[in-house]
């Protein structure tokens, strides 16, 4: 155990990062979408809070009128935590935007406006506060939205600027308008940089939807038969070996029965590979029609087929697959030529709990074969070769022998 173990195991420093972790999820919430947006109507106070402190500072330092400041720190933040507490409380949730950071945006420009009215001479840092809060919707907003607050923050610093120009002898125009002419240039900057960011962003979410799409569509691929669009070999395998496991624990009794279309060289040399495709699609169709929803088909092969029927015992599964092959024989194809019919030969074997998952399979291709050499449309039962008195467990070892 190296220290960092023996530290994280320590009772006292579990303790700790519950308490910790429970704390975030107080604050935040522990649901993951709601603790996303908490977070960042959070992080929008925190900066508010930073926003303040340096008004405050200015009203301090006797740069700006010290009670406007202090009006102006409490209203600002005050409105951002009411907006974050909404947000927290999930009272936002039923509005289309339940982050609020369209409305947490136009509140932090109007409190920038009035703040570029209030900060007399040291105005000059507002348009460095209005920045933030256009990276915020650079990040956050739809198009719409992006030109709305822009417009609007142009709009209400246009009106302050106006106000200070009429109410403020002591200003020099020249300079409101040289400090107007600067906010409208980073504006229009923010505006247009904001809608090339949503668009890249728009792209970045199409090409994630496209990558999800083509993962699921490649999964597919990797476990299924493309022609009949049964399960493939390998996914089955995986699917056997979990049954597998169940068995053992004592869970369930597992049968294997392999199937397989007779004489189907003839069909595909006689009708040629597009019927033997049609017919394979046909019959995957047919047994899937013939078997419960839980039990599974899969191709194993060419014209091979494997069947996994759970829950039931031989004699069930026997009716099963004699219905099965019964279906089958009995398979009309619509756009096949006038002639052209189906059997199937199948073996069936039941699995040994203990046993490998090989031995089993050989079972059912031995008793399979039994039915081709019996004269083929038939269904065998791949009888353990044991003496009586056996437990299954020796018998399953006789098999393993015999497969050897
Ligand atoms: N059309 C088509 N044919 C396939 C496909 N996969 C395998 N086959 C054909 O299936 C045939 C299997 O023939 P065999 O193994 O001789 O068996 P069979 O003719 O069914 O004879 P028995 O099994 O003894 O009744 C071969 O001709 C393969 O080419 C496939 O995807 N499509």
């Amino acid at each position: 155990m190296t220290e960092s173990d023996a530290a994280s195991s320590n009772p006292k420093d579990i303790n700790l990062c519950t308490l910790s972790q429970r704390s975030i999820d107080w604050l935040f919430s522990a649901d993951p979408t709601l603790r996303v947006r908490s977070s960042m109507a959070m992080l929008a106070v925190l900066l508010m809070l930073g926003g303040a402190g340096v008004m405050l500072w200015l009203g301090y330092t006797g740069l700006a009128p010290l009670q406007a400041m202090v009006w102006w720190s409490v209203v600002a933040v005050g409105g951002l935590t009411v907006m974050a507490a909404l947000v927290r409380c999930g009272w936002s949730a039923r509005w289309r935007d339940p982050s609020m950071t369209f409305q947490q945006i136009l509140w932090a420009i109007s409190c920038s406006a009035v703040a570029y009215v209030l900060a007399a001479e040291a105005r000059g840092i507002v348009p460095g506060l209005l920045a933030v809060t256009m990276l915020f919707a650079a990040l956050n907003l739809r198009a719409k939205q992006i030109v709305a607050v822009s417009l609007y923050a142009l709009g209400a610093f246009s009106l302050a600027v106006l106000f200070i120009i009429q109410l403020d002898n002591s200003t020099e125009p020249a300079l409101e308008i040289a400090y107007a002419l600067v906010l409208v240039l980073m504006l229009t900057g923010c505006m247009l940089l904001s809608l090339r960011l949503y668009q890249l962003r728009g792209r970045l979410r199409k090409q994630r939807q496209e990558l999800a799409v083509a993962l699921k569509e490649n999964r597919e691929l990797a476990s299924r038969d493309a022609l009949t669009g049964l399960i493939n070999r390998r996914h089955m395998r995986e699917l056997l070996e979990l049954e597998q496991r169940r068995c053992v624990r004592g869970v369930r009794t597992m049968l294997l029965a392999q199937m397989d279309i007779d004489h189907f060289k003839s069909i595909n040399d006689t009708y040629g590979h597009g019927v033997g495709d049609m017919a394979l699609k046909a019959f995957a169709q047919t047994v899937r029609d013939n078997i419960r929803n839980s039990d599974v088909l899969a191709r194993w092969g060419g014209e091979e087929f494997v069947l996994l029927l759970s829950d039931t015992d031989v004699a069930g599964a026997m009716l099963t697959l004699q219905r099965v092959r019964a279906a089958v024989e009995g398979t009309t194809m619509p756009d096949a030529p006038p002639g052209l019919q189906m059997t199937v030969s199948i073996g069936l074997a039941e699995h040994m709990a203990g046993e490998m998952l090989e031995v089993t399979l050989d079972r059912a291709d031995k008793a399979l074969y039994s039915a081709k050499r019996a004269g083929r449309n038939q269904v065998r039962f791949g009888e353990l070769a044991a003496p009586a008195g056996w437990t299954p467990r020796q018998a399953a070892a006789l098999c393993e022998e015999d497969a050897l």
